[in-house]
């Protein structure tokens, strides 16, 4: 038997396709929170793992430490500063303070004269070591017979300062001597004025005018003074007059002397000096009215030989370089016995060129009190 109604089945939705094959790009099975959670711990573990990554990684770390390190070197470097600048100034004068206040002003007063005299004996170049040694100081000048005109003597310190200023004179000293404007008035012997003015030398220039007078009162100078001013006049002179002071006391024979020498740094220098030295004591000698003064030449490159007339009478000035007269005294050719007057010409030059042991070993050569003159 045929049924006439069917039953009919209800019109479903057609049922979703599910694929199942693994080229679907956008599938991500899912992972739960925990296990996610423990992947992301392995990873961030194994980062750095790679060669590459834990060099650069160390890298970074050493930069970081330096940079560290060098921050806080700064920070100490400044405190220590601020610490040298403020806090030990603070230190240092505290303590002085609080030592001062146990001193009584005779301490304290006997205190500043040492250091005065120490400073004083540490700028004395001029010493021998023997000298140094013995810690020897001289505080009175050597004694000369030489005094200014009545009427120089009589000037007050002010006329003689106003007479520095007019010629732009610096002194610095105890006691100067006054400058002289005019050569009759420094008892220069008339023979040696007409020379002079024979070669248009009328008037002293400054470094004359103030160091000739201060030599001829028998104290140390340093003179300085531009090239071409006239210092080897003002050197020279006094050593003249010294050396015709004690040849007309007592003539001196051969094997005695010199009275005093001009140290040079240079041969051409020594030459100069020394053929100015002869023309002043030639034209001294001229007129018959004063003795002959004889002078020696003495540096390297020159036979003493034909010095030998010099030599065989008494000697009062010998114009010299360092090594030549080391070479002589060693020798005793001649003796500072009698020496009184040393004179370093370019003496700044002398010590620039290497000379300073040569001028000590030199000085050791004295046995008598010396007076100093330095040119510059
Ligand atoms: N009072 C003076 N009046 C005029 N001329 C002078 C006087 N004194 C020196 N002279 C002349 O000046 C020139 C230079 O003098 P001197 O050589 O003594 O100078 P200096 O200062 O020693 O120079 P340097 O530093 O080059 O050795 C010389 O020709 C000298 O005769």
């Amino acid at each position: 038997m045929e049924t006439s109604s069917k039953r009919r089945r209800p019109q479903r939705s057609p049922s979703p396709v599910y694929k199942l094959d693994d080229d679907d790009d956008s599938y991500e099975p899912y992972i739960p929170v925990e296990k996610r959670r423990k992947e992301k711990l392995a990873k961030l573990s194994t980062w750095g793992t790679n060669p590459e990554q834990r060099a650069r990684k160390q890298q970074e770390e050493i930069d970081d430490r330096e940079d560290i390190q060098r921050e806080e070197e700064i920070s100490r470097e400044k405190a220590r500063v601020e610490r040298t600048l403020l806090m030990e100034a603070q230190e240092v004068h505290m303590k002085k303070s609080a030592e001062d206040s146990k001193k009584t002003e005779t301490e304290k007063a006997e205190e500043a004269d040492a250091e005065i005299l120490e400073a004083i004996k540490s700028r004395r170049k001029l010493a021998s070591d023997m000298e140094l040694a013995k810690g020897i100081q001289y505080t009175e000048p050597l004694k000369t017979s030489w005094r200014p005109p009545k009427y120089i003597g009589e000037r007050s310190l002010e006329q003689n300062q106003k007479i520095r200023d007019k010629y732009h004179i610096l002194v610095d000293g105890e006691d100067i001597p006054p400058p002289i404007e005019h050569f009759v008035d420094m008892k220069i012997p008339h023979p040696i004025l007409d020379y002079l003015k024979a070669n248009r030398i009328v008037t002293p220039t400054p470094i004359q005018l103030q160091g000739i007078p201060t030599a001829f009162s028998g104290r140390d100078i340093i003179g300085i003074a531009f090239t071409g001013s006239g210092k080897t006049l003002a050197f020279c002179l006094p050593l003249i007059m010294m050396s015709l002071e004690e040849e007309m006391k007592l003539p001196f024979v051969r094997g005695e002397g010199p009275v005093g020498i001009i140290l040079c740094p240079s041969r051409e220098l020594a030459n100069q000096t020394y053929e100015n030295v002869v023309a002043w004591c030639a034209a001294l000698f001229k007129e018959g009215k004063y003795p002959q003064l004889n002078t020696l030449l003495c540096i390297g490159g020159i036979s003493m030989n034909e010095q030998s007339h010099v030599m065989s009478k008494g000697l009062h000035i010998v114009v010299a370089t360092p090594g030549r007269l080391i070479d002589m005294l060693e020798k005793k050719r001649f003796t500072f016995n009698n020496c009184k007057y040393l004179c370093m010409d370019e003496a700044d030059r002398m010590i620039d060129l290497g000379f300073e042991d040569d001028v000590r070993n030199i000085m050791s050569f004295f046995k008598v009190r010396i007076r100093a003159v330095n040119n510059h």
